[in-house]
């Protein structure tokens, strides 16, 4: 048996997950943790039977107590329920597919319990990636990528040594405002930018994308987890989403992971690593997807990637601000307050506002959090 948890069960990456739990006898559910989807929540407890399950407000755990009041379930709530949840005594991986820089504090719990940790949350290591992985190598707990291109890479070094890689080539859609230009942006709606052309994903996500800020969280997100500098990365625009990422080698060869857009691989990739398992997917078929196209990103056009680049380089607490202020304008967007060029007109300002701090610790990473969230709500 493989004992698993779930940060943000009830989201998408979270219900997928469950759907790969669902097929595999051998895996079991020990807790789950979600947002505000109590009615949902309630439906995966029944199946699954965890034995903690955590939502964010304690009203809503109230209200969820009594729904469940018929089993043993323990019903937690807020920071310290995500912490319940991530430390459950049986636990061997937890899945963080919580969405947004929350996940910082649950996932070095989680460590420090020795859990392994299937990271989808992206922001997390984004933010706190110095804390993270030292912590990781000392507890000698795994960090198994779960986001398609890491994954796609992960895969792509098996059995290589990491003094063979000479670059990582990091693919991107290009989002569904590829090719436009930056007039035409001007005026998007936030139904235009919830329409990903290959991927049906969160709502967050789903406009990093449609910003690039995806692809700058993800070139960060990369730079953590194959200890890769920045330049060894370049970003690869590839619309039809079939090459998920690639590794070239000192010797020029390249080698990638291919597969049509469907999240329960990587997802069952980091569960049962490094075996791999008939997922009951539809394959691959390449005669379909017909032709294969790569073009450059335009950071000009999109300047959330050129702002994610500058955070990188900045290094310290500026890429909690690049995350933060984008948080909270994706957040506003989503809102209908700005508009969708007023996302890296956010961030770009908050970057500027901030005074470096070379080394955060936890505290001065939510202190950053914070001061960028009061600098934003004091002008828009
Ligand atoms: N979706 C995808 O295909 C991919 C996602 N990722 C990354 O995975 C993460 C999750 O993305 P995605 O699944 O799309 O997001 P969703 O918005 O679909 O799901 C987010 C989950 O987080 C939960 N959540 C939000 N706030 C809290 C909170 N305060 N306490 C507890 N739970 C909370 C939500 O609960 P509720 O709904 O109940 O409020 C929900 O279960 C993100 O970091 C994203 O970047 C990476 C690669 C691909
Ligand atoms: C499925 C996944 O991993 C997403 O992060 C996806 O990559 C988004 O696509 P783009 O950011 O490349 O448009
Ligand atoms: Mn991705």
């Amino acid at each position: 048996m493989k004992y698993i948890s779930i940060l943000g069960s009830t989201g998408s990456i979270g219900t997928q997950t469950l759907d790969i739990v669902e097929h595999n006898r051998d895996l079991c559910v020990r807790a789950l943790a979600a947002g505000r989807n109590v009615t949902l929540l309630e439906k995966q407890i029944r199946q699954f039977h965890p034995v903690i399950a955590a939502v964010w407000d304690e009203k809503d755990a109230a209200d969820l107590r009594n729904r469940v009041a018929d089993l043993s379930v323990k019903i937690v709530s807020g920071m310290s329920g995500l912490i319940d949840v991530v430390t459950e005594e049986k636990t061997q991986t937890v899945v963080t597919a919580i969405v947004g820089m929350i996940g910082i504090r649950p996932t070095i719990e989680a460590i420090k319990a020795g859990k392994n940790i299937a990271l989808a949350n992206k922001e997390t290591l984004v933010t706190a990636g110095h804390l993270i992985m030292p912590m990781a190598k000392a507890m000698n707990v795994k960090i198994l990528p779960v986001d398609s291109e890491h994954s796609a890479i992960f895969q792509s070094l098996q059995g290589f040594a990491p003094s063979q890689v000479k670059r990582i080539l990091l693919t991107a859609s290009g989002g569904p405002f590829r090719g436009w230009t930056k007039d035409e942006l001007k005026n998007i709606r936030v139904e235009d930018a919830l329409k990903h052309p290959n991927w049906v994903m969160g709502r967050k996500i789903t406009i990093d994308s449609a910003t690039m800020v995806n692809k700058g969280l993800e070139v960060m997100e990369a730079c953590w987890l194959f200890d890769v500098s920045l330049d060894q990365i370049q970003v690869v625009v590839h619309p039809q989403s079939i090459i998920h990422s690639a590794v070239e080698y000192v010797d020029g060869g390249v080698i990638a992971q291919l597969g049509t857009p469907d999240m329960r691989l990587p997802i069952q990739y980091a569960l049962f690593y490094p075996d791999r398992r008939d997922l009951g997917s539809k394959p691959l078929d390449l005669f379909e997807v017909g032709t294969m196209t790569f073009e450059r990103p335009r950071p000009d056009v999109f300047e959330g990637l050129d702002l994610a680049y500058k955070a990188a380089m900045a290094g310290g607490s500026v890429p909690t601000v690049f995350n933060a202020a984008n948080e909270r304008a994706v957040a506003k967007f989503l809102d209908k307050k700005i508009g969708f060029l007023e996302i890296p007109e956010i961030i770009r300002k908050a970057m500027e506002a901030h005074t470096k701090i070379d080394d955060p610790d936890l505290d001065q990473i939510l202190m950053t959090e914070q001061q960028t969230y009061d600098f934003i709500e004091s002008r828009w």
